[in-house]
């Protein structure tokens, strides 16, 4: 099996795509940057699992730290003492700025656009140019179904993703590299609570649980589906919001 690179393994659906990923024999590169937390589960995955584990620390709002992570990317592996290259990058990491724009802090809203834009298109053009020399490889950038709402610069940041994806599934169509867009509802992990959101309104059917959005995701990347959505209340919803006037979905008004 592959090597596969998963931007955000600490937590949430990073770190269940790094066991995902781990218990069908990928070796794994692992980005994240709480340093301790990633070593952490780098040995528990290690030790568990038995493949190879890179812990890559990096602040994906930082340049030099993208640059870094780029760099693990692009190995085309054809050199002696080389690192094996990756075959599957996973553009995961995110967060929610949870405020509104004009009265919130410009360094979330821009820092947003580095994690969530800037760093999906540096380590995607870095992956993508190896995969491609190689004959084979994939991207899956985690996106969101609020990439059909208009909730602010996290929504922006997640329609950027979702039509990049697309873009460039349509570039890479016969090269045996393919590209795949995540688009999850509401899933299970620190997502809203590192953000300070209350969740308490959101019942309980509309919840999704990591285990089976990653597990979806990585079935529709072997299918070379271009558009991923897990389950079909957030298929029907996702369909919904692309046929809503868009005065509909405004007045929606969802925010992260
Ligand atoms: N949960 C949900 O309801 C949904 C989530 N999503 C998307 O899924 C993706 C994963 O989110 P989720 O698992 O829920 O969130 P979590 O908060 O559980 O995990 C986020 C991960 O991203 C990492 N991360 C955050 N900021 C940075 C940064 N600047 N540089 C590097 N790593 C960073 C965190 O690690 P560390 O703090 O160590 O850096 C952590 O590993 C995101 O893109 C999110 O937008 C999409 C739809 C729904
Ligand atoms: N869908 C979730 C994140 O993208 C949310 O809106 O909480």
């Amino acid at each position: 099996m592959g090597t596969a690179l998963v931007t955000g393994a600490t937590a949430g659906l990073g770190l269940e795509f790094a066991w995902q990923l781990a218990t069908a024999r990928h070796d794994l590169v692992l980005v994240a940057r709480d340093t301790d937390r990633l070593e952490q589960v780098a040995a528990q995955i290690r030790a568990a699992a038995g493949v190879g584990v890179e812990a890559l620390p990096a602040d994906l709002s930082v340049p030099d730290d993208v640059a870094r992570v780029a760099a693990r990317l692009a190995v085309v592996g054809d050199q002696p003492g080389d690192p094996r290259p990756v075959g599957l990058l996973v553009n995961n990491a995110g967060f929610a700025t949870a405020q509104h724009f004009v009265d919130g802090d410009l360094d979330v809203e821009l820092r947003a656009v580095d994690v969530m834009v800037r760093a999906v298109v540096e380590l995607s053009h870095a992956a993508v140019g190896q995969m491609q020399a190689r004959g084979r490889g994939a991207i899956l950038n985690v996106a969101s179904v609020a990439a059909l709402t208009a909730g602010g610069t996290y929504a922006a940041a997640k329609a950027y993703v979702r039509t990049f994806t697309e873009g460039l599934a349509v570039e890479l169509a016969g090269t045996g590299v393919t590209a795949t867009v995540l688009c999850p509802g509401f899933t299970r992990t620190e997502f809203h609570q590192r953000a300070g959101v209350s969740m308490s309104s959101v019942p309980d059917a509309a919840w999704l649980d990591a285990p089976f959005v990653v597990a979806s995701a990585l079935a529709d990347v072997r299918r070379g589906i271009v558009i991923s959505t897990p389950s079909g209340r957030y298929k029907a919803a996702s369909a919904l919001l692309r046929v809503l006037p868009r005065s509909a979905v405004r007045a929606i008004g969802h925010y992260r």
